[in-house]
């Protein structure tokens, strides 16, 4: 109930931030996750210490198979950590679930006795593994994984009524309490994510124009700028800056000018596509980020603002100029701005109301 509880009731998540918590909640889990996948093979090491001292030298035989055990959980453990995120880290941190089950299953096997205390040991496993299940499939696939080697032990050794009942209790005991575990894992998870979010919205926002701000353009554009470089697609910056804007505020009032650019920014807005990026910079500075686009469609898309700008109706008529440039291979966000920026002046200099490119 936590977690759903958390963002169904209280902070409630749609589809993109659902993903977005997915990808919030595993960067903070994920350097936990990491030590222990590549900690927890050590105990099957460690444990040989204890089979010599129990089983004396006829023990030396088990190293081998506690190395090979060692060595399996830590190549999934390696596969786990370069699986990047998703599905695939998923499945990933089943198998390793699938394997540490194997791994006890083994160890009990080579001394049957132990049986009396490893129902122990896998539910101290599931608490500590389920909580790191993001998602009900990867939380039910663990619990399976453990089962299936556990149980199956039991089976073929023939055990005893008393010891799968033992099993059993032990088993449910630790899916309930490593669930709990998860769910308020993940509600204060969401929690954090939600506030996080508002509070990041509320500081890269424009109050004035709804538009983002500086530091929203910051934020935004260094990451849009950055997939496009990967990627190789085209991608334009548009500095925009209204002419003469100090006079609309001498002649008009300072309570006009704000509404000149409410209106200016929404019209902007609207001859934009939704995924283009807009940000007030500076009182009467705009740029926006197009991807996809190449500097001559840019243009086209600059001129579309610049008509629409100048074709506002109000009192005070308005114009604005406009520095284009598309980004090059290999270039900083900061120098592609900056050569926006100078076309922009180069548009001021020629003598204000169009678009240069540089
Ligand atoms: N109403 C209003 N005015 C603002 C705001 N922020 C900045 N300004 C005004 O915008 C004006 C910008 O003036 P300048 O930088 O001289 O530029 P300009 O008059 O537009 O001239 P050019 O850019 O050279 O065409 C100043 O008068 C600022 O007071 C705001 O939020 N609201």
């Amino acid at each position: 109930m936590g977690w759903k509880f958390a963002w169904r009731n209280r902070t409630p998540l749609d589809g993109s931030e659902l993903q977005r918590f997915r990808k919030f909640a595993f960067a903070k889990t994920r350097p936990g996750l990491t030590l222990l996948t590549f900690s927890m093979p050590l105990l099957f090491a460690v444990g040989w210490a204890r089979d010599l001292a129990v089983l004396g030298p006829s023990a030396r035989w088990t190293l081998l198979i506690r190395l090979s055990l060692v060595i399996a959980l830590l190549i999934v453990a390696w596969l786990m950590r370069s699986a990047g995120s998703g599905r695939r880290i998923e499945v990933f941190g089943i198998l390793y679930a699938f394997v540490f089950g194997i791994a006890i299953a083994t160890t009990s096997a080579i001394e049957p006795q132990r049986l009396s205390l490893t129902h122990v040991v896998v539910m101290l496993l599931i608490i500590i593994l389920l909580p790191f299940a993001q998602t009900r499939f990867s939380a039910a696939g663990v619990i399976v994984a453990i089962a299936l080697p556990m149980f199956g032990l039991l089976w073929l050794l023939d055990a005893s009524p008393g010891l799968w009942v033992a099993y059993l209790l032990f088993f449910v005991a630790g899916c309930v309490v490593g669930l709990t575990q998860r769910a308020a894992q993940m509600a204060a998870a969401a929690e954090i994510f939600v506030h996080r979010q508002r509070l990041l919205e509320r500081l890269h926002h424009d109050s004035l124009t709804g538009t983002i701000n500086r530091d929203g353009w910051q934020a935004h554009a260094q990451r849009m700028h950055r997939a496009h470089m990967h990627s190789g697609d085209p991608l334009s910056v548009v500095f925009f800056d209204l002419d003469h804007f100090k006079a609309v505020n001498d002649e008009h009032g300072h309570a006009s000018g704000d509404a000149l650019l409410q209106e200016v920014s929404r019209v902007m807005r609207a001859s934009l596509r939704k995924h283009d990026l807009l940000a007030r910079i500076g009182g009467e500075e705009f740029v926006a980020l197009l991807p996809d686009l190449d500097a001559e469609a840019a243009i086209r898309v600059a001129e579309r603002i610049r008509k629409a700008v100048a074709a506002i109706e109000s009192p005070q008529s308005v114009t604005i100029s406009a520095g284009v440039t598309q980004a090059r291979p290999g270039e900083e966000l900061k120098t592609v701005t900056d050569r926006a920026d100078s076309a922009l002046l180069a548009a001021k200099r020629r003598g204000r109301d169009r678009v240069e490119r540089a």
